[in-house]
């Protein structure tokens, strides 16, 4: 079993019969829908909600009860990867576009479980590229306004020669800040600006992290 794996695995020792529970997104998150699938076969009752197109597809396959949004009044546990998480459990997320329903899942959920391997463990978050999610009417005013702002290597994300579309139809911008010292900060000032829908920055909202190490162990911190 790899880091991740086993990571996806602990963390789903959270989920009790009954509760409603967050599906993140990506490689890591993959091995917890995985689990949860299984114990779903053997009997598990739960409610679930996607955070992505894709985790939604692969719950179907393995079928966990899912439910739209406006069927979830409230959320129990969220179970989700993390590009980079940094001492204090703030997290640069959206390395596979699923940033802003992750976001609103996760602010929806009583607890946020990240799932990591070790590799994720930083002690500045920045070394991984923010990425910035903006909607497509304007995009290159909003990118200009940016680089304005900050002065740091970025360019929107593609995939296989196309602009990448994120599953609410938006692009991303992805940002080299190299070293982000305070995290809360820009956060806020990246939300404040206009044509920004959301980032990848998730500051005050992980409760618990779960890093998978190399040898099949895993490291649970909770703050
Ligand atoms: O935020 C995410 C997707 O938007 C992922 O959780 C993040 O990119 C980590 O992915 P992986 O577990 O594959 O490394």
């Amino acid at each position: 079993m790899n880091g991740k794996q086993a990571a996806g695995y602990r963390a789903v020792e959270w989920v009790q019969p009954g509760m409603t529970v967050g599906l993140g997104t990506g490689s890591t998150a993959y091995w917890a829908i995985q689990r949860i699938g299984e114990r779903v076969k053997e009997g598990l009752e739960i409610k679930a909600i996607a955070t992505s197109k894709a985790s939604e597809k692969l719950a179907k396959e393995l079928n966990i009860p899912l439910f739209e949004a406006a069927d979830i009044p409230h959320i129990d546990l969220t179970i989700d990867g993390a590009d980079e998480v940094n001492p204090q459990m703030a997290l640069i997320k959206g390395g596979g576009g699923a940033l802003l329903r992750e976001k609103m899942v996760a602010l929806k959920s009583d607890k946020l479980i990240v799932v990591a391997d070790a590799s994720k463990d930083v002690e500045v978050l920045g070394n991984f590229k923010l990425p910035i999610e903006v909607v497509p009417f304007a995009c290159e005013w909003t990118f200009e306004n940016l680089r304005k702002q900050y002065d740091v290597p970025m360019e929107f994300r593609y995939r296989d020669g196309s602009i990448y579309v994120t599953d609410n139809g938006n692009y991303i911008v992805d940002a080299s800040f190299g070293r982000i010292e305070d995290p809360e900060k820009l956060a806020v000032q990246l939300k404040s600006m206009t044509g920004i829908v959301d980032h990848g920055l998730f500051v005050g909202i992980a409760e618990t992290v779960v890093l998978g190490n190399e040898d099949g162990t895993v490291t649970v911190r909770t703050r």
